[in-house]
């Protein structure tokens, strides 16, 4: 059994097609079977074809950053669904707070983009967090709540059996800080009661990862807690051994 059933690597607006065949080509070679564990990378969108070429084998999947709800249309500089199914794309990033942040993904928008996502039948990976002042205020169950109300709100069972949640301390991400193991567990079992509430039997199914300065010397503490079901993985999905070592923490 592993340690953490799924690792998403997020490449934000890094990496070239150089970066998108060697990452291939390290994870073909050191974990040429991911066994329990799957492996998800989300380049930017005009990688994402050269990615879908080189890792289109049961383990690896390709994810997307972002998407628009829209089905098509007028939307200038926008993505839609059915673009990314026709490259495979089998994850999409939704909320991350980055963002939320400087992109204006307001808890509105990233509720529509959730029920598109898992309408379509791909996997949300949410994003929920706290940043620096509400963390110090310890206000951080309280946003997440209120962060995973607002993206569930329209959500069937049928589409949260879609949907992955990604922890992600806005205080820890890129920063070199990690949220403790004991920290992030206590939110990720706080989650993990919210959405059994929410979603009854599903709701235990729902994968739930941790974000935040997840590095290879410190993924296999992380992912031994017992409600943390992997990682979501920033700068250290850009650099091939780091990003292979947290791969195998997770299998175990
Ligand atoms: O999406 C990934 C997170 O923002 C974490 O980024 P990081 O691993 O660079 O802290």
């Amino acid at each position: 059994m592993a340690n953490a059933s799924l690792v998403i690597g997020n490449w934000k607006m890094n990496g070239s097609q150089a970066l998108t065949r060697s990452m291939a080509d390290a994870l073909r070679a050191a974990v040429p079977s991911c066994g329990d564990t799957k492996v998800v990378v989300c380049p930017p969108y005009t990688l994402l074809a050269e990615l879908t070429r080189h890792c289109y084998y049961d383990g690896i999947a390709v994810g997307a950053q972002n998407v628009n709800a829209n089905e098509n249309g007028a939307h200038t500089g926008e993505v839609s669904l059915t673009m990314l199914k026709e490259l495979a794309v089998e994850y999409v990033i939704v909320g991350h707070s980055e963002r939320r942040a400087m992109y204006g993904d307001d808890n509105s928008a990233v509720a529509a983009k959730v029920t598109a996502v898992t309408q379509a039948k791909l996997n949300a990976v949410l994003c929920v967090g706290e940043d620096k002042q509400q963390y110090d205020a310890g206000n951080t169950w309280q946003v997440v709540e209120q962060q995973l109300q607002a993206a569930c709100a329209e959500l069937t069972p049928e589409q949260a059996a879609k949907l992955v949640v990604a922890y992600e301390p806005i205080w820890a991400i890129g920063t070199g800080e990690t949220a403790t193991p004991a920290q992030a567990e206590e939110v990720h079992a706080n989650i993990r009661q919210w959405l059994v509430k929410r979603f009854a039997a599903i709701g235990e199914k729902i994968e739930i990862l941790y974000g935040g300065s997840v590095k290879a010397d410190n993924a296999a503490e992380l992912f031994a807690q017992q409600h943390i079901d992997g990682g979501l993985i920033g700068g250290a999905s850009l650099k091939e051994d780091q990003f292979v070592a947290i791969v195998q923490a997770a299998q175990g």
